[in-house]
């Protein structure tokens, strides 16, 4: 497989890493552009032995896909510069916060394969969480191949595109909702008395070994927890807190903003940029 990263950040990085791991493409038919940090690029070629390409037209010399990872705010332009570039059969995955597929058909203004997808970070360390949704044009080998791309680093789930800014929301942006946590308890060990070494491991810990129990056990997240919340305990004088602060619902509400904000960031090209 040949593939192409238009934009070369984060999101990139996670995806090339995972996917040079689970040896499903080779570094050199890996290629990628950014516009304007071209030392970003030299620094993934050492890393990985990918391709750097110097100008978009490199990127469109017979890939297997196209993955758009650019900002939101930045897709209406490179859209409208792939234009020319894109061949009936390029197929294009997009993994742009809140574009939508009608929004890029509109850009490229020809029928061609699409693919929108919402991966995370942990894509990374092959633990993404990714939801896929594909237009009108992708056929049964368009959605193979966007599935064999994100199912290499990580659990790949085909869902509706109006279902896509909800995923943003949950897994999207999720692994800053566990990392914010981390920071936290990190903070409070050092305020208990703990030093930033030990309290990692036993963080570290804590989180791996909650996620396998929700993972491995047929208990809903509620029960697994007042399983540990032993009556006039130290769990319960903790979730009192909690519940006094009403963190549950700042949590909720916080998923709901980021699926709001997945939601405007479709209007970008139609509204000024405010990043
Ligand atoms: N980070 C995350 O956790 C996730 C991000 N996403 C999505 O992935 C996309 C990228 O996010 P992320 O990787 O975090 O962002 P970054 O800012 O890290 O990367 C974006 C890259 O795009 C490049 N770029 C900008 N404009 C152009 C252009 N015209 N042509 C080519 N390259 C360009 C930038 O480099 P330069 O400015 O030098 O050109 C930059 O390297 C976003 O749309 C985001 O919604 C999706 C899921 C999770
Ligand atoms: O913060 C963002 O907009 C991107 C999309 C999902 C995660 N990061």
């Amino acid at each position: 497989m040949k593939i192409s990263f238009i934009g070369a950040g984060s999101m990139a990085e996670a995806m090339i890493s995972g996917m040079l791991e689970k040896r499903i493409v080779k570094a050199g038919d890996i290629r990628a552009h950014n516009r304007t940090n071209k030392k970003r690029l030299r620094t993934l070629e050492q890393k990985y032995g990918i391709r750097a390409a110097d100008g978009l037209d490199q990127l469109f010399e017979g890939p297997d896909a196209v993955i758009l990872a650019v900002k939101p705010k930045d897709a209406p332009d490179v859209l409208e510069s792939v234009r020319p570039l894109i061949s009936p059969d390029t197929l294009l995955v997009s993994v742009a916060a809140g574009i939508t597929i009608p929004f890029i058909e509109n850009k490229i203004g020809r029928h061609i394969p699409v693919a929108r997808a919402m991966p995370n970070t942990s894509a990374k360390v092959g633990l993404s969480a990714t939801g896929i949704a594909f237009n009108i044009a992708a056929t049964k080998q368009h959605r193979h191949r966007a599935f064999a791309i994100f199912s290499a680093v990580g659990m790949t789930t085909a869902v509706k595109e109006e279902q896509l800014d909800a995923v943003t929301g949950l897994s999207g942006s999720g692994p800053a909702y566990i990392y914010y946590i981390a920071e936290a308890l990190q903070q409070s060990a050092a305020e208990i008395g703990l030093d930033a070494q030990t309290a990692k491991q036993f963080i570290l810990q804590t989180i791996i070994g909650a996620a396998e129990m929700l993972k491995t056990s047929a208990e809903p997240p509620e029960a697994l927890r007042k399983a540990v919340t032993s009556p006039n305990g130290t769990t319960e004088a903790a979730i009192r807190v909690l519940d006094e602060r009403e963190v549950k619902q700042a949590f909720i509400d916080c998923v709901k903003a980021a699926a709001k904000r997945a939601n405007e960031l479709s209007n970008a090209g139609k509204e000024p940029a405010r990043e």
